[in-house]
Order: C-alpha cells, then structure tokens, then sequence
C-alpha cells in the first residue's frame, strides 16, 4: 500500500484510541429516514441522466484543492444538486483529505440527495459515527472483515458501498451482502489511475450477476476528467460515476457537474 494511505490508515487508529468509543454517539435509533440511493440512479438513468456521485473533497495526496469549511461544503454541494448530480459524497478523513465530519453533516441538512461518506473505516465504532445514508467500506483493507462491517453497517442504517480494485477484491465483496459495488480506477500501491480498472471488473460483477440471479449496482470511481472518460466506463458497465478532483479543480462546480451529468446516451 502506498505510503500515504498507510499513514492514513495509522492516524485514523490513533484518532480513534485517542477519543475513544466514548466519543462516538450511540446510533442505536437511526435518527433519520435513509435516503434511497438505488431508487436515485434509477430515477436518474429514466430521465436520461447519467448517475454522477460528486464529491466535495478539500485535498488528496500531495494535492491542495480549495479551504472547504461546512459552510462552503454545503454550498458546493447545492451547487452539485442544483446540476443534477444522484448523490453527494463527502470526504470526511480530516489529515490528508482535509474532510470532516461536520461538513459531512452540513452537508446532508443541506441538500435532499443521498449522502456517501468517504473515509477509510477500519473499526466498527466509526459506525457508530452519524450523518450519511451511505458508507464505504473498502475490501482491499477490511479483508476478511468485510463482511462484518457490511452486516454491521447495514444494521446501524447505513446503505453500504464496498470498493474493489482487484479480483480478489471483488471476490470477498461477492460474498457479503452488499448491494453495491465501487470499482476505484486508483490503485492503492501507486496511486495511479486506469478507467481499464472498470473495464475488467464491470463485466465479471455483471457475469456474477447473471449467475447466481442477483444484482449489484456498479459505481465507477476515479479519475474520470472529461464526458468521454464517463461514456469509457459507462459502457464497461457501469451503473453510475463518482467524481471528486475534476468537479474540485473546476472554476464552476455546477457547470462541471452538468457537464458530466447531461453527458451522452450511453444505452
Ligand atoms: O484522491 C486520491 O488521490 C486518493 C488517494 C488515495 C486513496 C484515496 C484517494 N481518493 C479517494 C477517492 O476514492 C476519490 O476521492 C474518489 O473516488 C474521487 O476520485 P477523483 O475523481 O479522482 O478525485
């Protein structure tokens, strides 16, 4: 693994041991109606959009993208709802992602749009942590735990998106519950990006799918810059995109996003 993400991963456990689960407010009642992602990017693909998950996301590794205080993230995001995006997807990791969980939270009382929180959760009490309808879980560092953090995100009220990078990836996010897959084009050695990424796993969920009579919705994440890069993955087989740095880098959120959004026929 990279050695940001590693570093990542070391103070998020720090973090964690030193507030403690004190810290963490009991989600044992939900106390909201979970917004319904899966009904979004149907209702979104019947009137011809494409399903773009945008990201509000202050910085990345080695990269600063603008100073996102809550009140600027629930701007952007209006913005991003305004442009017609399917759901909002919040970085919440607070060292190198400069995320929070009050933008996050800011956000959601904000807009009326399914909310995704990205973060890297590692142990069960960020489950406990409130204010998104969906949650990552990413395989390539729960492993063998996956599974348990899918039934135990679900129980908590959360719609959980498991992402994949690899086969073997995917083969422990077939064996949970989940009912939605993210194929992140970044590999998490490197750091670099490949759309190729989707274009190999979309097709084996879809073969899955018709195997055994279920059926995953498929997110393409990552590096997406251009409608053309949308239309590449889209006809891998994905049922939506999520879109961070193009949306952040752009001198309008709501241009960009509608840009992505209105996008092509892709059936
Ligand atoms: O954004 C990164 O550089 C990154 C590096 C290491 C781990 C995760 C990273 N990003 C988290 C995400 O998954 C993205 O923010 C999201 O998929 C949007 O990607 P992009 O459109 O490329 O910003």
């Amino acid at each position: 693994m990279h050695d940001s993400i590693l570093h990542i991963l070391n103070t998020t456990k720090t973090r964690i041991q030193t507030f403690g689960p004190d810290a963490y407010k009991k989600r044992s009642q939900p106390q909201f109606r979970k917004r319904d992602f899966i009904a979004a990017v149907a209702a979104s693909q019947a009137e011809g959009r494409v399903p773009v998950i945008a990201e509000v996301k202050p910085a990345s590794p080695g990269k600063s993208f603008r100073e996102v205080p809550p009140s600027v993230a629930a701007d952007l995001a209006l913005e991003m709802e305004e442009a017609g995006a399917v759901a909002i997807s919040v970085l919440t990791e607070p060292g190198v992602f400069r995320g929070s969980l009050e933008n996050l939270k800011e956000v959601r009382k904000t807009v009326c749009l399914p909310v995704l929180r990205k973060d890297f959760i590692i142990d069960r009490v960020q489950l406990e942590e409130e204010g998104s309808d969906l949650v990552l879980l990413i395989a390539g560092i729960l492993g063998k735990e996956l599974g348990a953090f899918v039934e135990l995100a679900i129980e908590k009220g959360f719609e959980p998106l498991v992402e994949v990078h690899s086969r073997e990836d995917l083969e422990l996010a077939l064996e949970t519950d989940t009912k939605i897959i993210g194929v992140n084009n970044r590999n998490f050695e490197t750091l670099k990006i490949d759309l190729a990424t989707t274009e190999e796993l979309a097709p084996l969920i879809r073969e899955y799918d018709l195997e055994h009579g279920t059926s995953h919705l498929i997110i393409s994440e990552s590096g997406m810059n251009s409608p053309s890069d949308v239309r590449r993955v889209m006809l891998a087989g994905a049922d939506a995109v999520l879109i961070g740095s193009a949306l952040m880098e752009s001198d309008s959120v709501f241009d960009k996003t509608k840009e992505f959004v209105q996008g092509f026929c892709w059936r």
